[in-house]
């Protein structure tokens, strides 16, 4: 029988420093998050951001906490209740840190008598630390305690036509009335190395500006190329004019270089050299979470106006729309009528 088991990021388990360490804890010591090795990694995460990073980060989520809970934990478990309603196979939700987790998910569909799964990752773009390492635990448990289980992995849909029709809809619905500047796409950046690290040709991405045009067998597991490719496909179905909307990478954590240009400087800057109404989208996520709702929403929002902006327009993520809820759904029935196409 098959089943489907959606995979989102986690969130703390409430907004209690203790908590947010534990949650950053697992998270960070996660080997292709944070891709040191092992003494240098626990160096870094135990010795020196779990001491200092969860006070502040604790205080963000409060501010974007809900009764119910975390919003991306909450906006999961909606979008997974809907599509329960239009599937017809079992569907699980599981979180790669923190609860629920991978284990109890493939658990729950083992005991439902599922031994064929289809693995969503819900990111549209690859990236070592979303997709790769969701896969990875996945693997790792079916391994040790379902072998007999059968994964199909979804692949990430970033230039899937429904996708992009989806994602288009839902920032026209936000601009059509709204007399905007500059429409700015917002992706969670990784370091530099993580994209040469992921390059399977060892040779394409310079990250200078110009591989990420230049078609390669590498864009397959290239972030940077896969955001590059949203922006240009919702560009054209919108008909978006060149030079009003941009690129730019946000939530750099630590010293190295991550991808440029960064958010938060080109937000200052825009803002600086006269741009008063901005709006902003953020496709690197399905499920609006701690870095749409507080970093782009309350802080981008503070940068842009203390530095001359008037308006800032947020664009939801897809959250639970129902056409969004509706292209999952078809995929997952999609997939449930196909000969299994087993990866392992
Ligand atoms: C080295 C650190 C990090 C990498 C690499 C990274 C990649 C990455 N993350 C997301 C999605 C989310 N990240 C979120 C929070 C978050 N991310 C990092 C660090 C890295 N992320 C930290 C330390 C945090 C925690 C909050 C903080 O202290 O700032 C979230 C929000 C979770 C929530 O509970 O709301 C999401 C979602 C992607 C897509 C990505 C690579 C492409
Ligand atoms: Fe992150
Ligand atoms: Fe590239």
């Amino acid at each position: 029988m098959k089943g489907v088991l959606l995979v989102n990021l986690g969130s703390p388990k409430s907004t209690d420093p203790k908590d947010v360490k534990n949650y950053l804890g697992e998270f960070l010591m996660d080997e292709r998050v944070i891709d040191l090795p092992y003494i240098l990694r626990a160096i870094l995460v135990k010795g020196i951001i779990l001491n200092t990073r969860p006070k502040k980060s604790a205080e963000a989520y409060s501010k974007i906490w809900w009764e119910e809970g975390s919003p991306l934990i909450v906006l999961s478990e909606r979008l997974q209740e809907k599509i329960d309603q239009f599937t017809s196979v079992p569907i699980s939700l599981a979180m790669r840190y923190g609860e629920p987790s991978i284990a109890n998910g493939l658990k729950e569909l083992h005991n439902k008598g599922v031994n064929e799964v289809l693995l969503a990752p819900l990111y549209p773009q690859y990236a070592m630390a979303t997709t790769e390492t969701i896969i990875a635990l996945a693997e790792e448990i079916r391994r040790e305690h379902y072998p007999e289980m059968k994964f199909t992995v979804l692949p990430p849909f970033y230039n899937h036509p429904d996708y992009i029709t989806v994602l288009a809809r839902s920032i026209a619905e936000k601009l059509d009335n709204l007399d905007y500047e500059h429409l700015l796409f917002s992706y969670h950046g990784v370091p530099e190395r993580h994209i040469r690290k992921s390059d399977i040709t060892k040779s394409h991405c310079k990250l200078d500006g110009k591989c990420c045009q230049t078609p390669s067998k590498a864009h397959q597991f290239c972030y940077r190329h896969q955001c590059y490719e949203v922006t240009r496909l919702v560009g054209e179905k919108l008909n978006l004019k060149e030079g009003t909307f941009s690129t730019t990478f946000q939530s750099r954590l630590g010293f190295d270089p991550w991808l440029q240009p960064y958010t938060d400087r080109t937000i200052e800057k825009m803002a600086i050299e006269g741009t008063k109404k901005m709006a902003i989208v953020t496709p690197a996520f399905v499920s609006d979470c701690l870095e749409t709702l507080e970093e782009i929403a309350m802080e981008g929002e503070e940068i842009f106006e203390e530095n001359g902006g008037k308006e800032f327009t947020v664009i939801p993520c897809l959250n639970d729309r129902e056409d969004w809820v509706k292209t999952l759904s078809r995929w997952i029935d999609e997939w449930a009528k196909q000969e299994v196409e087993a990866v392992n």
